[in-house]
């Protein structure tokens, strides 16, 4: 995650009651990179998100990004006001306008000096350029999205607000807008709101969490944090999962297998369309990892990384999640409470993991 000092981040803090609903929020959150807001349905994810845009009067609220004070006591900006882009679940566009119209909508509202986006880095950053003159109204639902999120960029907000961006599209277009996406992650400097129910897009998405539960924020943190961390409901998931950062080493061609660097050794997966030097991020279900007490050379599994063991928590009756530390990065087992039992696993002991898969991010 980008460090930012204080003076660059979001802080914002809200009580709104919405009927028999309470908002109680009082986060700051950095000031680039993207926040996955989660949490389940009904937890007050779009509430927050209405009232960080100032679509809903929040008395008493306040709210300030960076030097910029949006709310606070009596003062508070209109939405119109505010530099922010706003992507909802299902694209709002001009549809009887081209991609470009759309896109000059957004451009011509924002004063020269304060435009920081160029139309040309929009298009490329969301392949629009063989769509750029037809109009919306024939686009699929994974393109009119990108148009949505390239309208909202085209005022060069200095706040970017999604919430449930790819809910409404089928898998296929989730993962095929999934790499542009990444590449915004990559290049903008502002921070990104970024609301969603689906853990596995909030992996590869997310800098930062904020986790929410009835109105209340549970925790707020680096991701890789709050996945694993064994008093929140993420890491006590089924398909609960640790998030490692690394950088490509090299590729191997005549194995068809790129070898991925972290600080405590090295994994192997297979060849991936990556530049070496490249930084990337490893999800590492829990499922998938088991332990050994030696280095076992006669296995076919690949990945095995030295680790200490942290702490052993329940999963159920079967099963228990070893929570373990990587060379200073977080992992997660998941084994029957036998084998930890049979292996008389504890707190600071070393063992291998033994990774069946990863998937990067
Ligand atoms: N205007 C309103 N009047 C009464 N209750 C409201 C109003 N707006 C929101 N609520 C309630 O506030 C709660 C939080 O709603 P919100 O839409 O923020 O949740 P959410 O976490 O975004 O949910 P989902 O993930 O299902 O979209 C819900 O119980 C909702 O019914």
């Amino acid at each position: 995650m980008t460090t930012t000092s204080d003076t660059q981040g979001l802080a914002l803090h809200f009580q709104v009651r919405r009927g028999d609903f309470e908002l109680a929020v009082d986060l700051r959150l950095p000031g680039r990179g993207v926040t996955g807001i989660v949490g389940p349905s009904g937890c007050g994810k779009t509430t927050l998100l209405r009232a960080v845009a100032g679509l809903d009067k929040t008395p008493g609220g306040r709210l300030h990004l960076g030097e910029r004070c949006w709310q606070d006591g009596a003062q508070f900006l209109p939405t119109h006001r505010r530099r922010l882009g706003y992507v909802f679940q299902e694209p709002s566009l001009f549809e009887h306008l081209s991609v470009r119209g759309n896109l000059n909508y957004g451009w011509r509202r924002t004063p020269a000096a304060e435009r920081h986006l160029s139309q040309e880095e929009l298009i490329e950053w969301l392949g629009l350029a063989p769509l750029i003159d037809r109009p919306v109204s024939g686009l699929s639902g994974g393109e009119r999205q990108r148009v949505a999120i390239a309208r909202a960029l085209a005022t060069s907000p200095e706040l970017l607000l999604m919430d449930e961006p790819l809910a409404a599209l089928d898998p296929t277009s989730k993962q095929a807008i999934m790499p542009y996406l990444e590449t915004l992650h990559d290049r903008l400097e502002i921070p990104v709101l970024y609301v969603s129910h689906a853990p596995e897009e909030v992996a590869r998405l997310a800098d930062h969490l904020v986790l929410m539960e009835r109105g209340r924020v549970l925790a707020a943190g680096p991701l890789a944090e709050l996945m694993t961390r064994a008093d929140l409901p993420l890491a006590r998931a089924d398909d609960a999962a640790a998030v490692l950062s690394g950088t490509v080493a090299a590729h191997d061609d005549h194995y068809a297998l790129t070898r991925v660097a972290l600080n405590g050794g090295t994994l192997t997966l297979a060849r991936q369309p990556r530049l070496e030097g490249q930084s990337v991020r490893l999800r590492v279900a829990a499922r998938d990892v088991s332990l050994t007490l030696s280095q076992a050379r006669d296995t076919s599994i690949l990945n095995c990384l030295p680790v200490q063991v942290v702490n052993i928590e329940p999963y159920d009756n079967t099963r228990v999640t070893v929570h373990l530390d990587c060379s200073g990065q977080p992992l997660l087992a998941r084994i029957t409470r036998k084998s930890a039992d049979d292996l008389a696993l504890s707190g600071g002991q070393t063992v291998y993991a033994q990774i069946k898969t990863a998937a990067l991010l």
